[in-house]
Formats: structure tokens, sequence, C-alpha cells
């Protein structure tokens, strides 16, 4: 405590930190804890690697437990080098790929990110799904999706993807399974039908921006009363969104329809306090420590996220098929905001079962409060903070 008091953490932080169970000495290691980077695939060869380390005049670690991962000094920035401006490094933390990791996505999978922006998980599940299946990314703030929807271009990713503003604790949309007439970006599928999605284009044609802008105001559903349409802001040629109309694309699928079509994989990568984010909570040295008591202490804010991350999990949850995964991950280390999460879910959904994270053998990091569950932290780690937990969903 001493010693977290030294690197002068606020008192008000310190009894946060204290009354949740978290070891303030985590944020002692913020100067020692490496910076990650992921390759993406078949970006940059072996040889490479050391041009790659004459750029950042230090050695690439390669980190033995998460494929195309490295580490590298806290003190080097990456985003000057010509590597990230060309697109072939990701800045993200190893925790981070874990959780992604931890889904074990597969080509073909049908993936749902929740929680997307700004989108360094959503652009390795989009390298790791290949060249076939799809990833809907949903984000309730619209700057932070854009943000997203930035990188997935610069990355050329954005083919098998769409991406909503939408509230993740209503969003209802299953997966477009591609139409075999789409193969050619709709061009079949829109033959004889008017107003269908066609190639995207950020310049979008007037009506198309009226109607988003009326979804926004919360009066465009005539589909679900009361909750407004998902904002689709980006969606790539083999998305699925080619050739269909708004009223296929927004069609709400019923219960029995999601359990047998609903997605492969969901990830929920939950809205929390980012307390185990050691570098975000680095930050309030320039936002001022009083800040930080309207972001993180507030109790009343940290009980409405709680029930927030209850209700993303559940909605998550709901959208998966009946064999499907789910990872539901935080930076935070409270148990509040995961363990007790997790339990309240688990008791009103019969058909949730906590798996074990069979990749997870080698990983640096501890069981969480529950067994199956686990935690990173940056003492043990040398990773961010984060809790992941898996589920499957059984047939009922
Ligand atoms: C921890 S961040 C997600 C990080 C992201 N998965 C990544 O790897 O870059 C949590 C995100 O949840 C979003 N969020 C908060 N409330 C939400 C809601 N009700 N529905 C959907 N997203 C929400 C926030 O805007 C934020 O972008």
């Amino acid at each position: 405590m001493e010693e977290a008091s030294a690197i002068g953490l606020p008192e008000a932080f310190l009894d946060f930190l204290k009354e949740n169970g978290v070891d303030p000495s985590i944020y002692t290691t913020a100067d020692s804890t490496p910076r990650y980077i992921r390759l993406k695939p078949g970006s940059i060869s072996e040889a490479q690697i050391q041009q790659l380390e004459a750029e950042f005049k230090s050695k690439l670690e390669k980190v033995g437990w998460l494929p195309n991962f490295y580490s590298l000094p806290p003190q080097i920035h990456i985003a000057n080098s010509m590597a990230y401006k060309e697109g072939k490094i990701y800045g993200i933390d190893a925790a981070s790929g874990a959780a992604v990791s931890a889904l074990n996505v597969s080509e073909g999978d049908h993936v749902l990110d929740l929680c997307a922006a700004p989108g360094a998980k959503l652009c390795m599940t989009l390298d790791l799904i290949g060249n076939s299946g799809s990833v809907t990314g949903v984000d309730v703030a619209r700057h932070r999706l854009a943000a997203c929807r930035t990188m997935i271009q610069k990355y050329a990713l954005g083919d098998r993807c769409r991406l909503f503003v939408a509230d993740g604790t209503t969003f209802s949309l299953i997966p477009v399974m591609e139409h075999s007439d789409s193969k050619s970006g709709g061009e079949f599928a829109s033959k004889g039908k008017v107003d269908v999605f066609k190639e995207w284009t950020s310049k979008r044609p007037w009506k198309e921006r009226k109607n988003a802008k009326k979804a926004r105001e919360g009066i465009g559903s005539q589909l679900v009363p009361g909750i407004q349409d998902p904002e689709l802001i980006f969606y790539g040629w083999h998305s699925g969104v080619i050739g269909l109309s708004r009223t296929e694309l927004y069609k709400i699928a019923c219960d029995s329809e999601v359990l047998k079509c609903g997605y492969d994989k969901v990830l929920v990568d939950a809205e929390c306090t980012h307390d185990g984010s050691i570098r975000h909570i680095q930050k309030f040295d320039h936002w001022g420590w009083e800040t930080l008591e309207r972001r993180v202490l507030d109790a009343e804010r940290t009980d409405s996220l709680t029930v927030l991350q209850f209700r993303l999990l559940s909605n998550g949850f709901r959208l998966l098929k009946v064999g499907g995964s789910l990872v539901y991950s935080t930076c935070s280390l409270t148990a509040a905001q995961n363990e007790d999460v997790v339990e309240q879910f688990l008791r009103e959904n019969a058909s949730a079962e906590l798996q074990e994270i069979d990749a997870a053998t080698n990983w640096p990091c501890k069981s969480g409060g529950i067994p199956k569950t686990l935690r990173f932290d940056p003492l043990t780690s040398q990773t961010s903070g984060l809790f992941v937990a898996k589920f499957t969903k059984l047939a009922s």
C-alpha cells in the first residue's frame, strides 16, 4: 500500500481498490509492463521482424503463448512507425488478445462483437474468420464506432464486416447468412428489387441519410416499438448486407430462429471502470485525479455499470445459437463487475454453462473467483488487467 501511495494514487481511489479487493501494487508496474503489438497475419516475414526492431530501436520479444504477438519496452511508441502506418501491425495488449483467443474463432464463424469500439478485438476477429463467415460489430457510441470503421478500412478488413451503432442491451439482429446469389456483391439478389443495399460508399444518398437521422431520433422504427433501429454505418462486400432490402436487414428473428441461426460466437467486452488498465489509470495524471471521482469512483455510476454489464451479457447470450460460445470480459478487476455479474447471469440462465478456456493452459493468468474464469493482472501476467469468462449455450 505504501508503494502504491508513493506513485501518487489518491486516497479515494485506494479506498475503492480496498473495498473491491484489488491489490493497489498493480499500479507500481505501470513503467515496467511491456507494450504489445500483433502482426497482421501474412504481412511481415520473420526476416522483416529485424527491420521492425531497427525501426523501434528495440528488440521484439515473441509472446510464446499467443500467436503473432510481440512485446516491446513500455516507452516505445508504435504509432509513428511505417509498419503501423502501413497497417502491418496493431497495438493491442496481450490480455485483450487472450480474450479473443478464448472465443476460439474459426473460419466461417458468424461472430457478434457487442461492445466493439474502438476495435482492436474486432480486427483480430476479422483476421481469424478468413474468407468465410462474418463479423457484426455493435457499439452505442457513434464516434467510437466511426473510429473502428476507420481502423478496419486501414487494415483492409471490412469485406465480411458490418457495423451498427446500437444499444447492445437490445440489439436483436441475427447474422445474415450470405445468400448464394450475393457472391457477386448482390447483383443477382437485387434483381427486380428496389431500394436494396448496394455497395458501401461513405457518400450515402440523401434518402438513406434521412432514414438514418430519423432512426437516430428514435422515430424510425416500426419493427420494435420504443426501440430505435440500429444504424448501419458500414458493411463489406461479403457481409451479407448487399442485395437486402431494409426490411430484410432489420427483420427481427423469433427466439426459436435465434437458437438455430444465431451467432456462432459472441464477444461481450463490456464497458467498465477500466481499473485494471494501468495505462488508462495513468492518464488521470493528465486528466486530473479529480475526474477519477466522476468516471470511476461514483458509486451510482458503478452500480449502473453492473446493471449494464449484466444486460449486455444477457442480450449477447440471447443472440447466441445453441452450441455457440460467448466470452465476457472487462478490464476491471473488481468482483462486482466480473464474478458477481457471472453468478447472477448463471442463476438466471439455465441454458448457460461456464466453459473451460482450453487455450489458456499456458497463459500467464490466474483463476478468477469462480472456477474456469480467468484473471490477468500486471503483476502476474505482465499484461494489462482483464477478467475473462467463457460460456456455451445448451439446448434447453
Ligand atoms: C471496453 S470498451 C470495448 C473495447 C473494444 N472491444 C476493443 O477491443 O477495442 C467498451 C465499449 O462499450 C461501449 N458501450 C457502452 N455501453 C454500451 C451499450 N449499451 N451497447 C453497446 N456498447 C456499449 C462503449 O462505447 C465502449 O466503446
